[in-house]
């Protein structure tokens, strides 16, 4: 049976910010060299040990309404009093390559990319925490953000998670590990279900030719 090329898929994670969305995809990555991350433009600035190209591409306001402008974005939302998006052109490059994208956003990304030409490659996951008390403790002990930033975070939480139905698949990320291992089956499943509907699709028109041939 011939092997057929695969278009890479577009791995949506949204969570409330803290429930482990960056750590869980980092691990995808290292699992996976074929997987790519959608390095986010954002008008927020960089936090300590953040590197500009790896984490986000910082932006101005300005700067970042040009590629709004020029159409250079797969969507884009604002976040926290921030602006964030997904530039087009490497999800674009990737997948036409067989490459998966990872896209760390929140639900209004989600929504959009869902919504956008590319929605049948999606695959959507929204990672839980186990319990409220929980997110913010993985906020604090981040160490990263101010008391005003992580009570701001946690605010919004509630209407994050909300949107929790709209994605295809659901993970609470409790024990990391577990949390990790689900998030691989999810994917060998997915691309598993089109490397093989491809390939019958490919093998039922030989079935048929086949036929054609005995007449
Ligand atoms: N819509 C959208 N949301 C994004 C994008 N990049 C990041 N976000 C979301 O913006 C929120 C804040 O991200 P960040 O500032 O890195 O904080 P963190 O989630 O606490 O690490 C998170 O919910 C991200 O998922 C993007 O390109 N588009
Ligand atoms: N399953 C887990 N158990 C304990 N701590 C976790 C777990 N997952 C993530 N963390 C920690 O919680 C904090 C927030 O995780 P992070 O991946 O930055 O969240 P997000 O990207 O969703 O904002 C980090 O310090 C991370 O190391």
């Amino acid at each position: 049976m011939a092997q057929t090329h695969r278009r890479g898929l577009l791995v949506i994670l949204s969570s409330p910010s803290g429930a482990g969305k960056s750590t869980l995809s980092h691990m995808l990555l290292d699992w996976d060299p074929n997987m790519r991350f959608s390095v986010s433009a954002t008008t927020r600035p960089p936090r300590p040990g953040e590197e500009n190209g790896r984490d986000y591409y910082f932006k101005t306001p300005e700067e970042f309404q040009q590629i709004v402008d020029d159409g250079g974005m797969l969507e884009h939302a604002e976040v926290f009093g921030n602006r964030y998006g997904s530039p087009k052109k490497p999800v674009e490059e990737a997948i036409a390559v067989g490459n998966d994208v990872v896209f760390d956003v929140d639900w209004q990304g989600g929504q959009q990319i869902r919504a956008s030409s590319m929605n049948h490659d999606v695959v959507s996951i929204f990672i839980l925490p186990p319990s409220i008390i929980e997110l913010e403790r993985r906020l604090q002990s981040r160490g990263q953000d101010s008391a005003e930033v992580v009570a701001n975070r946690m605010a919004k939480a509630r209407d994050e998670i909300s949107h929790w139905a709209e994605y295809q698949y659901l993970i609470v990320n409790d024990d990391l590990d577990k949390a990790f291992e689900t998030l691989k089956s999810i994917l060998v499943a997915e691309r598993t279900k089109r490397i093989r509907r491809n390939d019958l699709m490919e093998h039922v028109t030989k079935l048929n030719e086949e036929f054609e041939a005995l007449k």
